[in-house]
């Protein structure tokens, strides 16, 4: 089996991803055309330009590792199930913000061995004057760097006692707004905030929100990469039916379970969650 790659090569890798995230902002400062994706969603020549930068990029740093990407095409699952290791890419996630000019879209590259996103890096090029960039690695830790600081470690929070703080709940501005309002009416005293793309869980990671419940379709590729920093940070991202952690790469279809991110489970959100969902735990 293949090596999982070295700290001097993640490195590279990262600056390799914040590279392809100055390209995708160069796209975002001038016009540019938007097509319509067999599925409906919109697609504009900045995934495109991500998508080969990130592909070749990890072609050179790691050619013994396969990579999948939201923009490479079908790879059957008969031949996906026999990678224990392989890299996922999503080179665009918030495409409606990226058209929409709202800054909060990025990059994410995850590393999944035997379904489990172990290495996450997320890259916000328009946050910020040049970037934000979260990266997290299974039994690491996890961290955040805005463009010209220093890395901060980062961790989650812990639940505050809503009677004296609210609860931090994120949500996303383009999808699934009814079901998480309907989530958030039965929690205790909360705060909610909306946001694109996998921002949702590098807040939740950097102990800025306490819970992304995502009661809408997503696929393996827009989460895996903040999955595994919300891990390294000490938080869990988990199928909203089950509570067990979200894996990938399990079947024919790479379409995840609704799920919730949290940094602690707690009695009181889970009884909201078996509510929106009519499921009980
Ligand atoms: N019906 C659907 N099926 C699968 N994924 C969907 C979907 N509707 C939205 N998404 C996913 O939700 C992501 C955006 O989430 P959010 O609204 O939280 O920013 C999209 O990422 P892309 O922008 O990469 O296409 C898309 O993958
Ligand atoms: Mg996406």
């Amino acid at each position: 089996m293949t090596q999982r790659p070295e700290r001097q090569r993640l490195d590279a890798i990262r600056a390799g991803i914040e590279s392809a995230g100055r390209e995708v902002l160069t796209i975002y400062r001038r016009d540019f055309d938007v097509e319509t994706k067999a599925d409906d969603s919109p697609l504009t020549e900045a995934d495109m330009a991500s998508h080969h930068a990130l592909v070749d990029l990890l072609k050179l740093q790691t050619p013994d590792i396969p990579v999948l990407s939201e923009e490479s095409g079908e790879i059957p699952y008969e031949t996906r199930s026999g990678w224990a290791r392989y890299w996922l890419i999503d080179p665009l996630d918030g495409t409606k913000e990226f058209i929409k000019k709202s800054d909060e879209f990025t990059l994410n590259v995850a590393l999944i061995e035997n379904g489990v996103p172990v290495i996450g890096i997320v890259h916000a090029p328009a946050l910020k004057d040049g970037g934000t960039t979260w990266w997290g690695q299974m039994g690491e830790g996890a961290w955040k760097q805005v463009k010209g600081e220093e890395p901060q470690f980062i961790r989650v929070r812990t639940l505050p006692d809503p009677e004296k703080e609210p609860w931090k709940v994120v949500g996303s501005r383009s999808h699934g707004a009814a079901e998480f309002e309907a989530f958030c009416a039965d929690l205790p005293n909360n705060e909610r905030v909306s946001m694109g793309s996998s921002l949702k869980l590098c807040l939740v990671a950097e102990g800025e929100a306490d819970l992304y419940p995502r009661l809408a379709p997503t696929s393996e590729w827009d989460t895996a990469a903040a999955q595994a920093v919300v891990a390294a940070a000490g938080g869990e991202v988990l199928n909203a039916y089950t509570l067990e952690p979200l894996r990938c790469n399990r079947q024919d279809s790479l379409l995840n379970p609704f799920f919730i991110v949290c940094g602690q489970r707690d009695e009181r959100w889970k009884q909201a969650l078996a509510k929106a969902l009519n499921v009980s735990f």
